[in-house]
């Protein structure tokens, strides 16, 4: 496989251990990042010390805070930000970009103002440009912490194509890192922004010391109600057993290492949410995502019901026990 010049956006977390992953692969890879600390952290000491600590990543990542030097030589770029920044860096990247690319979105979220999907919005954003060559995206469990580490992690990448996405697989996979390549973009995305919600639920569950029954139990209506919501948009059924689906599920509404997951456990700490999420200062995609979803769920009529308890709690001031009192009755099965 030939080198590529690689563009990561964004110098967070996940943008930094897949900017690892890339590099180990002997791939040339910059990152473009707005804290200039976060930037001299990467070039001078080989790490980056707010996301990762001191754990040391591959030494021939750049970082920058230049947009056009970012976008000197890209083949393919990744946008590593939250779903909240897309908009904005996309702007600067149709505005410096100096040849097509193919992009590769790695946020978890859904579309706010279409109560749609968030791969579309992204493409749009694009229109009318010549710098998007293909969209992709890749979701799956995959704890930043622990591709830093180099333990074995699976994912999925999404394309439009599968010869695309078999292509993008060579490009990322290596002795620690797997790639699997499926066309169902709508699929994966959809259960990489839900199962964000479901682990805010797995963190509630942990701190009242539900049980291992309960936990499953979340897991599995979790997992009907991902589906359910999924088919509305197209979504295969399969995508719900692969990577993207049940395997983010299990890892993020099981871990602490998860940030949704710890956030549930501080809502019930302070036994509110919105004091939760004041003192809570992380990227946590769920809190929206639980929104934009129980919105969904209404104008659609899909039957969501962990979704409304969720959405009640962080939005309207329930209390966490409600999720514990009412999410077990009246599961509806796929
Ligand atoms: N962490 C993980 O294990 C995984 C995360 N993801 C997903 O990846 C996405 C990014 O998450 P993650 O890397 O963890 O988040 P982080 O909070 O660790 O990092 C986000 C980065 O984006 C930067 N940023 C925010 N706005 C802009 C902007 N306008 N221009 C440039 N940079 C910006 C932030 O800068 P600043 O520091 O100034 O805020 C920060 O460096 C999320 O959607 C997440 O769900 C997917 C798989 C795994
Ligand atoms: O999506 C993730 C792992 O696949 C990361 O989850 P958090 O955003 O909850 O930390």
């Amino acid at each position: 496989m030939n080198k590529k010049n690689i563009t990561i956006i964004g110098t967070g977390a996940y943008g930094t251990a897949l900017a690892n992953v890339l590099a180990d692969n002997d791939n040339n890879v910059i990152m473009y990042g707005i804290v200039e600390q976060q930037i001299d952290d990467i070039n001078i000491y080989h790490q980056n010390s707010v996301f990762l600590d001191s754990k040391k990543i591959n030494k021939k990542i750049k970082a920058t805070n230049s947009m056009p030097a970012a976008l000197e030589n890209t083949d393919i770029l990744i946008l590593g930000v939250p779903t909240v920044a897309i908009k904005h860096v996309v702007n600067d990247i149709i505005k410096y970009a100096k040849k097509p690319m193919d992009v590769i979105n790695t946020a978890k979220g859904l579309d706010e103002e279409s109560l749609g999907l968030l791969s579309t919005k992204i493409k749009k954003y694009f229109e009318g440009s010549s710098v998007i060559k293909t969209y992709s995206a890749l979701y799956g469990p995959s704890i930043a912490v622990e591709v830093v580490d180099r333990q074995p992690t699976a994912i999925m990448i999404a394309s439009e194509t599968i010869e695309k996405a078999k292509e993008l697989c060579e490009v990322f996979s290596n002795e620690y890192f797997y790639m699997y390549p499926t066309t169902d973009i709508a699929g994966c995305e959809i259960s990489a922004a839900l199962k964000n919600a479901i682990a805010i639920g797995g963190g509630i569950l942990k701190a009242y010391d539900a049980g291992d029954n309960a936990h499953a139990t979340l897991l599995t209506l979790g997992l009907n109600e991902m589906y359910e919501f999924g088919k509305h948009f197209g979504a295969k059924l399969e995508t719900f057993l692969n990577f993207a689906g049940l395997g983010d599920l299990i890892l993020t509404a099981s871990s602490k290492k998860s940030r949704n997951f710890r956030l549930g456990e501080k809502i019930v700490e302070n036994n509110d949410a919105k004091k939760a999420l004041e003192a809570f200062n992380l990227t946590v995609e769920g809190v929206e995502t639980a929104r934009i979803a129980y919105e969904i769920g209404k104008k659609y009529q899909i039957d969501m019901n962990f979704f409304e308890i969720i959405y009640n709690i962080l939005y309207n001031n329930v209390k966490p026990i409600s999720l514990l009192n009412n999410v077990f009755r009246d599961v509806k099965l796929v």
